[in-house]
């Protein structure tokens, strides 16, 4: 029988605000099935598909990301909060559930001919996965597939990222805030 991955996942009301359910990931992937599964599952629905590289979004898409783009055999593309990349960057502002932020990426890092997987563990507003695909897309390479582990559908971001033209996969799906 399949593990059930929903079922490592713990929620812990009013962080880091009151009114926000948080879907914290740190149990599931402390479970070793429970993390090497959400990985492979997520590569197993991207085999295949010409991907070249995946890209994961600091901190907690960098733990999928790096896991899928080595079941994969790609490269993996840090997506970093502004201020932690060497090199020249470009970066995007967003708006999350609970504040706000930059993302930045290497400027050189992926361009036209590339085919990017963007990872994340969790989809909310979509604010973070959408300045993401957008970054990544004006280097040129084609970012038109995102995977998370965990979709919040009620708040909206999953049908929004489709909406710019991203196919969205998620290995689960929270009801509510
Ligand atoms: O769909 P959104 O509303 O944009 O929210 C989702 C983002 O929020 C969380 O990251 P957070 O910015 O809290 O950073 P962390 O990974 O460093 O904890 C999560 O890991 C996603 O990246
Ligand atoms: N409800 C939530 N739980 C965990 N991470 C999040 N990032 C944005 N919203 C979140």
């Amino acid at each position: 029988m399949s593990l059930d991955l929903k079922s490592l996942v713990r929620t812990i009301p009013d962080y880091p605000k009151k009114g926000i359910l948080f879907r914290d990931i740190t149990t599931l992937i402390e479970h070793p099935e429970g993390f090497r599964d959400s990985v492979e599952r997520i590569a197993a629905a991207y085999r295949g598909q010409g991907i070249t590289h995946v890209a994961g979004i600091e901190a907690r898409g960098f733990i999928f990301g790096a896991g899928v783009a080595i079941a994969l055999g790609t490269g993996f593309v840090p997506i970093r909060k502004k201020g932690k990349l060497p090199g020249e960057t470009i970066g995007q502002n967003y708006a999350l559930e609970y504040g706000v932020d930059t993302i930045e990426i290497h400027a050189d890092v992926v361009g036209p001919g590339h085919k990017v997987l963007l990872v994340d563990d969790l989809i909310a507003t979509g604010g973070t996965a959408i300045a993401a695909a957008g970054l990544l897309r004006r280097t040129g390479a084609l970012c038109d597939n995102a995977a998370f582990v965990i979709d919040l559908p009620d708040i909206g971001g999953a049908a929004k990222l489709e909406a710019e033209g991203v196919r969205v996969t998620s290995l689960m799906a929270f009801e509510g805030h």
